[in-house]
């Protein structure tokens, strides 16, 4: 018999958490929820797990934050406080805004410009490039683990990355690649999934760089080629046929010749390989040039279709 599925924390309006006061629920994940909250400073975002939650996700997100924290990371969010309050632990952090996903799914044609797309497609391989160098993976990577910051804050033009329930320590205490396991189960996002996933292979670097690829396809175009096909296998089978065909994944408006080059570096590194995250910007740079539309103003700023998400 499986066990029932674990009581979320249920917050109400108005109730405090230590000096935080709970202002309504932004959403849920499957280990917990997150709530708006405000103290005296302003309002940032609480996040709550139970103690008697089997999987204990939201230690990984506090020591992951923590050390980027303490390192100034660009693309995270800062931890303001954490600790346990009666049968769960919290962790408030700063407060986004949209994710990848809502954005792109506020457009008609599910995809955002592709000067923005690829300007935050670099902010977003910054943000793995800054995880992988504290040694973590993030192996959960989707549009919709990526956000935007507050116009408040004048952040429309940050991108965050969000959620590190799944992230993994590659590196051993003295910084050492640790060995991969002979066999790893299947982790994340069947749509966002490496390849090595697919083969139950133990994930590195090089793959939170795939699927950051895919992603920026489907922020792009608007979909990735496998996106109707449900069952795993086949998707696996999907993202390698595809290497055969990049040019039906890389549709326009996506720079079809600097996406396919980046797609040959990711398959030509394995598990221990350090990725050329600069030779990835410097394509990624080069396809924004030459597309001739201005990097900004953003889709969501003032003035721009998407603005009226943003307010
Ligand atoms: N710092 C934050 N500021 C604003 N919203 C946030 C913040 N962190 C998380 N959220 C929102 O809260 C919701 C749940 O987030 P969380 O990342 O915890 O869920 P999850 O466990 O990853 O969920 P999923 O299973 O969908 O991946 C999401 O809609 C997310 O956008």
């Amino acid at each position: 018999m499986t066990a029932p599925p674990p009581e979320l924390v249920q917050l109400p309006p108005g109730s405090m958490v230590e000096r935080w006061t709970i202002t309504k629920k932004l959403g849920e994940g499957g280990c917990g929820a997150v709530y708006l909250c405000t103290d005296a400073t302003g309002k940032y975002a609480l996040k709550v797990e139970g103690i008697s939650e089997q999987m204990q996700v939201l230690k990984m997100e506090v020591l992951v934050l923590g050390e980027l924290t303490k390192r100034g990371s660009r693309h995270f969010c800062k931890i303001e406080d954490k600790g346990r309050y009666g049968s769960f632990n919290y962790v408030v952090m700063t407060l986004v805004g949209k994710s990848l996903q809502d954005l792109r799914k506020g457009t008609p044609q599910q995809s955002l410009s592709v000067a923005c797309s690829l300007s935050c497609g670099i902010q977003a391989l910054e943000a793995l490039e800054d995880l992988h160098n504290i040694g973590y993976l993030h192996r959960d990577v989707k549009p919709g683990n990526y956000t935007i910051g507050r116009a408040e804050l004048n952040e429309l033009r940050k991108v965050y990355i969000l959620d590190f329930g799944m992230a993994r320590k590659f590196t051993d205490n003295n910084g050492i690649i640790r060995k991969p396991r002979a066999a790893a189960g299947f982790r994340g996002t069947v749509r966002y999934a490496p390849i090595a996933c697919h083969k139950n292979q133990e994930l590195g670097r090089k793959d939170d760089v795939e699927v950051w690829l895919y992603m920026q396809v489907e922020l792009t175009v608007g979909r990735v080629p496998w996106k109707e096909i449900t069952d795993m296998n086949a998707v696996g089978q999907a993202k390698q046929a595809i290497r055969n065909t990049p040019e039906k994944m890389f549709l326009p408006p996506c720079p079809v010749n600097e996406l396919k080059e980046i797609m040959r570096m990711v398959d030509s590194w394995d598990y221990f390989a350090d990725p050329n995250y600069s030779e990835c910007y410097r394509l990624m740079k080069q396809a924004l040039s030459n597309c001739r539309k201005p990097e900004f103003p953003y889709d969501w700023e003032p003035g721009m279709p998407l603005n009226y998400m943003v307010k």
